[in-house]
């Protein structure tokens, strides 16, 4: 089991007496003393002998009185009881037989009397204002016009006298006035003694029956029957029709739904209750009855609860419960908890999301289809492929369901918007996508295909690669990484909507983007109540889950059941503005699996496969000098107190300089322990873990090599407990990351010598990967931290350029710039010093007098001297590498202006491994 919240431990704040004021001129207090004569030393008061020190703060934390001094107590308190108990003392000894009763003893008595007397009513009379003309009353209804003596008022007719005060020392309530009481309170009561009595009266033997009072006895009889009557039909709704009960409970008609909901609930108890034709039931128990098995309802509650406790893990669970069982119950304690812990909605509040309320689908033109359908696993070796061989998953539910993948091919519409699961290529689907891609190229009418694809990030070659090979991919979000697709957009035949992976769940709800009509996932397990559990990403999964209008699941084999329980899943309302409680990085908020309509599952096939990422190269020379300049400048961070000592937690882009940062973390004895809060995680993990230092990460995907996926399968019962896998609208919200202040490090392709960065756009045209989420983390980081090699393809491209050719990243953002030259603090710096800084500290030696020349040359051209450029010359170095295959002028080996040719050079250059 992952672990949930951690423990919090109150603070308490001590309140430290301020006293600075006294030596500092700027207090207002000071000042004001000094205004009035007062000398620093010197007592309070006209005769300078009052308080010289000031009042003391004392901080109360405990539940005691005011002034209250353990077993002692202020002694003012209760003054007028020890006067009262000193009065009883002498009175008694003044009267007692035996007591020396001399004229001494009774004067204390009545001096005593008096003073008390004197004490108590000086403290309570009211001020007569018109005995002190200095209080501010008195001179307030002077300057109005009034005069000692006469009525207030324009006609000096209202009162004269002042307002009594009034001492209330009883228990009485207020207004309450000796032996009298304001009889409406006892009407009832009283018209029903008399009722009594003059029944009494007059069935009495004795008594006189006159005529008068049997009238008298009649009339009470029937006003107090009308008023009951009126009071108990007030009460009685069993006479009120279905239409006035609506009104008096304010229930919707409308709500039939419910209703029939409840209706169906209460079935199973129809002894009891006769269910009418809406919600109202008539109870034919008896009050007694109904409370009896109220209390024992109550009983059974209490217990199930407390069993519940002591069932706190899955250890506790009884030995022969099945894994279903075992999952169910830990699975409905979680529930539980989410809904104690708040009424938040979940994902299976948008399951049945109403699609009419979606956009139209955008109509495409069809394309000429590419034949080229390859299997994605030709050069694989597929013993290495198939997972592990444990036992098998499948329940009835999932038999019940069972389809071959061609099968579901021909169920998928021609127009297809598909949502499939995958997130940088962690848990995708494998199969069904290379059946459909078969379905287009044996159709006669391929053109009639036409495909959008939603995924979470990029994915593999078995979705990403076969989709885009059809031909009859037509746009594809969020993020992308796959040669082919890139291939694709770069030669502008294919839509490639670069875009914030926090935003893409919300597009999608609101019907921004053309709605999806199918969902794919891969999953480790589906149960027959339509839970769903993910493999190993969660990327945009519960979205697509969500609103879909037919699903289908690849049962992933190759995961083990163990994978369950990894995922957190919830999903934020919309438009609510509720706050996603997430506060530190192993909180969990969600379900760990998505819930849909079991209706909804239209189709499952069972898969064996590893998720074919390419794992990444080794960390070079360049990669670990950048990963050094970082934690220097974190560890110094630390120094100066701006990041605390048990660090903040870490995100990491994709690419081989930020796994490289992980690795050096992992082999530096100066850090501990590593919380993570990112969206990937990749290889470089393992050295964390190897090296003790990994405390919790939390992402959206686990991708890792095929050796990294082994590794952590094997693993997976001691690495649960580190893990946990959440939605990417979750991951990536900029509200929990900018909560939680990260430290972010991201990768630049190239940054501007006034920070902006291009982390996307080759020669600012061509896509090479997309912003993904880097946008999210470094807008809301603590600190934002980016990173790049000072060169790229030996030394042809420099990675600092006068203006960045496209810009995702800009100078408002980027705090920190680092290459394996070093690193660059861009905070509170003005441009200019950030160009500086950057030329010097960032910039390849090669490049760094041309850089150094550029600034020069903007500051004398430049129209403003705030961000100097010069534009004739800032995007110069991009023409010259795409007409010369270099940036630097004395390193043109590729003479040729055919730009078809540097095209290729510069898709080679964006065939990122990722
Ligand atoms: C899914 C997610 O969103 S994860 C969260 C973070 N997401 C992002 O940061 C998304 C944007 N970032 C990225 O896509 C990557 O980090 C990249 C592309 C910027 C860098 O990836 P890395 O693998 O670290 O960089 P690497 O140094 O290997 O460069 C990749 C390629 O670009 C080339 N390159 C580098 N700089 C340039 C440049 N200025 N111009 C042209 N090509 C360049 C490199 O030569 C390399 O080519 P090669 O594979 O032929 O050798």
């Amino acid at each position: 089991m992952v672990s949930l919240n951690e423990k919090r431990s109150k603070v308490q704040y001590v309140v430290q007496n301020k006293t600075e004021w006294v030596d500092d001129d700027n207090k207002f207090g000071k000042r004001m003393l000094e205004k009035m004569g007062w000398k620093s030393g010197v007592g309070l008061g006209k005769n300078e002998n009052g308080r010289t020190e000031h009042i003391d703060l004392k901080f109360k934390s405990n539940l005691k009185g005011v002034g209250f001094i353990n077993g002692k107590y202020d002694s003012t308190w209760i003054a007028h009881s020890q006067s009262f108990d000193s009065l009883l003392q002498q009175l008694q000894q003044a009267h007692s037989p035996s007591a020396s009763s001399s004229s001494s003893t009774i004067h204390n008595f009545h001096q005593t009397v008096q003073q008390t007397k004197t004490r108590l009513t000086s403290a309570y009379l009211p001020k007569d204002i018109n005995i002190n003309d200095n209080k501010f009353g008195k001179r307030m209804l002077e300057k109005m016009g009034w005069k000692s003596g006469v009525g207030l008022g324009k006609n000096e007719n209202g009162r004269t006298e002042h307002i009594d005060l009034k001492f209330k020392s009883n228990l009485k309530g207020v207004g309450f006035i000796n032996g009298k009481y304001d009889s409406t309170w006892i009407a009832h009561s009283q018209s029903f003694d008399s009722l009594l009595q003059q029944l009494q009266q007059a069935h009495s033997p004795s008594a006189s029956s006159s005529s008068s009072t049997i009238h008298n006895f009649h009339q009470t009889v029937q006003q107090t029957k009308t008023s009951y009557k009126k009071q108990s039909s007030g009460k009685d709704l069993s006479s009120r029709s279905n239409d006035e009960l609506d009104c008096i409970f304010g229930w919707n008609k409308g709500n039939q739904l419910k209703i029939d909901q409840i209706k169906q609930d209460s079935s199973l108890d129809m002894t009891n209750e006769i269910i009418s034709d809406n919600l109202y039931k008539t109870s034919e128990q008896s009050i007694e009855d109904y409370f009896k098995e109220k209390t024992k309802k109550k009983a059974q509650i209490q217990y199930e609860q407390s069993q519940s406790l002591n069932d706190q893990t899955i250890d506790s669970v009884d030995q022969n419960s099945s894994n279903e069982e075992i999952n169910e119950r830990v699975e409905s304690k979680l529930e539980k908890n989410l809904k104690k812990r708040r009424n938040y909605s979940t994902v299976e509040s948008i399951v049945d999301c109403d699609q009419s309320e979606m956009l139209p689908k955008k109509k495409k033109k069809s394309d000429q289809l590419n034949n080229d359908i390859e299997d994605p696993y030709k050069n694989c070796n597929l013993s290495e492929l198939n997972g592990y061989q444990g036992e098998s998953r499948i329940n009835s539910f999932i038999k019940s369901k069972l389809m071959s993948a061609e099968d579901i091919a021909e169920k998928l519409p021609e127009k297809l918007t598909l949502g499939a699961s995958g997130f940088t290529p962690a848990g995708y689907p494998k199969v069904i996508p290379r059946a459909y891609a078969q379905r287009i190229q044996n159709s006669k009418y391929p053109e009639n295909f036409s495909i959008n694809l939603y995924t979470g990030a990029s994915t593999g070659d078995e979705l990403d690669g076969v989709l885009a090979r059809t031909g009859r991919l037509k746009l594809k979000i969020p993020y992308q990484s796959h040669p082919d697709l890139r291939k694709f957009i770069n030669q502008g035949k294919l839509d490639f909507i670069d875009m914030h992976l926090s935003h893409v769940s919300r597009y999608i709800r609101e019907g921004i983007f053309p709605p999806i009509n199918v969902a794919i996932v891969e999953a480790c397990d589906v149960t027959s109540d339509g839970r769903i559990y993910l493999t190993n990403s969660s990327g945009m999964s519960s979205t697509y889950l969500a609103l879909a209008k037919d699903i289908y699941v690849e049962l992933n084999e190759a995961h083990p059941l163990e994978m369950k329980g990894l995922h957190d899943i919830y999903l934020p309302e919309l438009h609510t503005g509720r706050p996603i409680n997430i506060d530190y990085v192993d909180d969990r908020i969600g379900t760990p699996y998505i819930r849909v309509n079991p209706e909804r599952i239209k189709g499952i096939i069972l898969t064996n496969k590893f998720d074919s990422s390419p794992g990444f190269k080794k960390p070079d020379d360049a990669s670990f000098k950048i990963a050094n300049h970082i934690l220097d400048f974190i560890l110094d961070e630390v120094e100066h107190g701006r990041i605390p000592k048990k660090l903040l937690p870490f995100q990491s882009g994709v690419g081989n300089v930020a796994n490289a940062v992980l690795a050096c973390i992992a082999k530096d004895n100066r850090f501990k322990s590593i919380e993570m809060y990112t969206e990937v995680i990749q290889d470089s993990i393992f050295d964390l873990i190897d090296s003790d230092k990994l405390r919790f990460a939390s992402t959206t995907a686990l991708t890792f090599s095929l050796e990294g996926q082994k590794r952590f399968f094997n693993q997976l019962t001691e690495l649960k407990s580190k893990f946990i896998l959440r939605p990417m609208e979750i991951s990536n919200n900029p509200e929990v990351i900018r909560r939680m202040g990260l430290i972010t490090m991201n990768t630049a392709l190239e940054a501007d010598i006034y920070g902006n960065v291009n982390s996307t756009h080759v020669l600012g045209s061509a896509m090479m990967n997309g912003i993904g989420g880097s946008g999210d983390f470094t807008r809301n980081a603590y600190v934002s931290i980016f990173m790049t090699p000072s060169i790229a393809k030996g030394g042809k491209i420099s990675s600092f350029v006068p203006m960045v050719s496209h810009c995702d990243h800009n100078e408002h953002s980027v705090q920190i710039m680092v290459s394996e030259q070093g690193l660059a603090d861009l905070r509170a710096k003005t441009p200019k010093q950030r160009a500086e800084l950057i030329i010097e500290k960032c910039v390849h030696p090669m490049y760094k007098d041309q850089l150094r020349d550029y600034y020069k040359q903007a500051q004398r051209v430049s129209f403003g001297l705030h961000t100097p450029h010069d534009l004739q010359q800032a995007l110069s170095w991009h023409v010259r590498l795409q007409q010369t295959g270099s940036m630097h002028p004395d390193c043109q080996q590729t003479k040729t202006k055919d730009t078809e040719q540097t095209a290729k050079q510069v898709d080679q250059t964006a065939s990122t491994k990722k």
